[in-house]
């Protein structure tokens, strides 16, 4: 069954009126405010001074040394870190990998050198409320209801036929379409569907609706009667589906859906329920239809003729899980791009019966069937297909968001499965003729190094076909020249000597990361913080320490926890912050985050432990706006599109899964925006002191998932 919300997406303000109330469910949360409030059960909040204390000396928190824990627990993909072992040992013990440390100086800079600035899921349709005898809706004639036609989530569709009398002005037999005024998607008023319909009604492949109106407590739309639906059709053909079936219903619904697509929609929902024939033993019976259009959205405004903007909000799913696309179970705004996904995914199902991420049941049934598209390769998914299906699923799953898709090229991969005779195919696919030949597109003309290519020649980036890696983060961003260090493979043992140096040259901890159980440390002269203390202990995260740190004026300003559970803590004296809080948590709490995004609060450090969660998120954060951006992927195209609106990543943490991006538009902008990213096997520490040449500084760094 569908998820879905109600009505479309809007701008940022109306989205965060629509956003779900957070259920924070497990995990701990901790916050520190300024006022004085009762310690509840897992919100504790401590007064503040106003004046600060005394300057504390960094190296004087708790440190608790853990040895280091072997790695065979751990559920690693792809490539590890790559480290120097000692003295050319050949042992990859954690404890003998080499520490790095890396520094610029400040007499290294020429300054100042320019550089350019850069669902509702659910029976809530009132099913309970009797149906009428007979409807007559907004001008329509009289009709008797018959039979059920079918079920969804929202509506109920019976046969509806006119009844004789003196208003015949309407077909004689339609399909009605009840969906009870209580229904979720009917809080506003009629069903959001109808608005589609009226647009795209009647127009290629969708069903037109002839009467709308409302009946007693039910708004009925009255529109043609279609036949079986393609999941019928599968289902009584004991599971299985021609390739020449396939093939032509490929063909069709590609050319269904540019036509919907041309109309300024994307469908929402494509998947074989919502595929319908036409009524068997009619002139139609072999003729496709697309229905059900409660989730359909714009993608281009057709007023400016703008494609929509692109945003990410990780806790909001719309479609069906199975069908849905890597991007809309990532939260992402829907774009042409995501109907082609769901329908290559319809594809396979249908000649394959069956995608490799059907079974998963429970709570996490979203993310781990997301993960498993993920990590299905075109050739895994269609190893037993033919070759135009898996050239089909490779463009799709490659689609930027905004990039219009070619529709006539994917039609021209199935046109070798199927008959030339177009009177005898199993499915009419004489709107896909008329899309070719309105494209000029000949039967057999485009190569594949033509497929394989940009418009401007360059080959295409394949990204969902690269291999899960388990690599360096690194964030740069354009400072004015200043001191900067850089400690890795830092054994628990081995932290406090270089702290305490690091502030004897005057030198704040700016950030930390942890790969494979030992410490990367960034030490720099620009924090701006008058004092800092930390603590390496064996919990992620230890409350009362924090709380004691906060109960003297200390807030967080770098974690980051190790695979063994472990984590480093760092507090500072001389932030911005007014107030803060965080949260631990088995999987990325975005719903917490939304619910402190609108207390004021952003996301000012982030930490994973295995494949827990920690961020802390702060008051008076000097932001003015914030975003998150998860990945399965990264370089991630959502990071390009945020750059490009003016945000900039200035958090980072990855689990072996998924790698999280927190990009923040700041309340002053600097002068130079320039922000660059790096994914290293290894430490990127030859490429630091590239960077620090152009005057680029690590702003923050994690070890985690990418694809190599
Ligand atoms: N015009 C039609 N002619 C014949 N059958 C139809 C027609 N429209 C819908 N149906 C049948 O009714 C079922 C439910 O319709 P529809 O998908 O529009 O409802 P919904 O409540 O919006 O569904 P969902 O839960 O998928 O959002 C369809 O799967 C199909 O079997």
């Amino acid at each position: 069954m569908p998820v879905r919300r109600s009505g479309a997406r809007k701008g940022r303000a109306a989205q965060a009126v629509n956003r779900r109330k957070p259920a924070d469910a497990g995990g701990a949360i901790a916050t520190r405010t300024r006022r004085r409030r009762a310690v509840a059960a897992a919100i504790v909040a401590v007064p503040a001074d106003n004046e600060l204390q005394p300057e504390e000396k960094a190296g004087d928190g708790n440190v608790v040394v853990e040895a280091a824990e072997a790695e065979e627990g751990e559920a690693k993909e792809g490539e590890g870190c790559r480290v120097i072992l000692e003295e050319g040992l050949g042992v990859s013990s954690p404890a003998l990998q080499k520490e790095g440390v890396g520094e610029k100086p400040m007499d290294d800079f020429d300054s100042g050198a320019g550089r350019s600035n850069k669902g509702h899921a659910g029976d809530d349709e009132g099913s309970t409320a009797p149906l009428p005898e007979k409807v007559q809706v907004g001008g329509s004639p009289m009709y008797r209801i018959e039979r059920k036609l079918g079920k969804g989530g929202f509506g109920q569709v019976y046969v509806g036929r006119r009844v004789p009398g003196i208003n015949t002005n309407g077909p004689a037999q339609v399909a009605l379409k009840f969906e009870h005024r209580s229904s979720k998607g009917c809080n506003y008023g009629p069903p959001y569907e109808w608005q589609v319909y009226s647009t795209l009604g009647g127009s290629h492949g969708v069903p037109r609706v002839h009467f709308k109106g409302r009946q007693g407590d039910y708004y009925v739309m009255v529109m043609d009667i279609l036949g079986p639906s393609l999941w019928d059709v599968w289902n009584n053909n004991s599971h299985t589906m021609s390739t020449e079936m396939v093939a032509c219903i490929a063909i069709e619904a590609i050319s269904i859906l540019e036509k919907m697509h041309s109309k300024g929609y994307v469908h929402g929902d494509v998947k074989p329920e919502n595929f319908l024939l036409g009524p068997p033993g009619t002139p139609d019976e072999k003729k496709l239809f697309l229905v059900d259009l409660g989730l359909a959205t714009k993608w281009r405004d057709n007023s400016t003729g703008q494609h929509v903007e692109y945003d990410q909000r990780p806790d909001v799913f719309r479609g069906t899980v199975r069908y849905a696309s890597v991007h809309a179970h990532l939260g992402r705004i829907g774009s042409r791009r995501d109907d082609l996904e769901s329908l290559a995914y319809t594809l396979i199902f249908l000649l394959r019966g069956r995608l490799p991420w059907q079974g998963y049941q429970g709570e996490n049934k979203g993310f781990l069937v997301c993960k498993k598209k993920m990590a299905t390769s075109p050739e895994a998914l269609c190893c037993f297909c033919p070759q135009p299906f898996r050239q089909f699923v490779e463009h799709v799953v490659n689609l930027k968001f905004d990039e219009e898709p070619k529709y006539a090229k994917y039609i021209s991969f199935f046109d070798g499965i199927i008959g030339p005779n177009p009177d005898i195919r199993p499915i009419n696919t004489e709107g896909a003729q008329k899309l070719i030949i309105q494209v000029g597109h000949k039967r057999g003309r485009l190569t594949m190094e033509e497929d394989d290519e940009d418009d401007d020649g360059q080959p295409k980036k394949k990204l969902r076909l690269g291999m899960p890696a388990t690599q360096w983060i690194s964030v740069y961003n354009a400072r004015r020249p200043m001191k900067q260090r850089y400690h890795y493979n830092v054994a628990d043992s081995r932290l406090n000597q270089h702290i305490e140096k690091g502030n004897e040259d005057g030198l704040f901890i700016s950030s930390v990361a942890s790969c494979q159980n030992l410490w990367a440390l960034i030490m720099d002269a620009g924090t701006g913080f008058a004092s800092q203390v930390y603590e390496l202990s064996p919990y992620f995260l230890h409350k009362e320490w924090i709380m004691d740190q906060w109960e003297k004026n200390y807030y967080i300003s770098a974690i980051a926890g190790a695979s063994n559970g472990s984590s480093l803590v760092v507090m500072s004296k001389g932030t911005q912050y007014l107030q803060q809080s965080y949260k631990v948590s088995d999987s990325f709490p975005f719903k917490w985050i939304n619910k402190k995004w609108k207390e004021g609060f952003y996301v000012t450090a982030m930490a994973t432990s295995g494949s827990r969660w920690a961020i802390v998120m702060s008051r008076g954060a000097g932001f003015s706006d914030q975003v998150v951006e998860l990945d399965f992927l990264y370089p991630s195209e959502g990071i390009h599109r945020r750059w490009d609106c003016g945000y900039r990543i200035t958090a980072t943490a990855a689990t072996w899964d998924q790698a999280a991006f927190v990009l923040s538009v700041p309340r002053r902008r600097p002068t130079d925006e320039t922000q660059e990213t790096l994914r290293t096997s290894a430490f990127p520490s030859t490429h630091v002191k590239d960077k620090w040449a152009k005057n680029l500084y690590i702003a923050s760094v994690c070890y985690g998932r990418t694809v190599s």
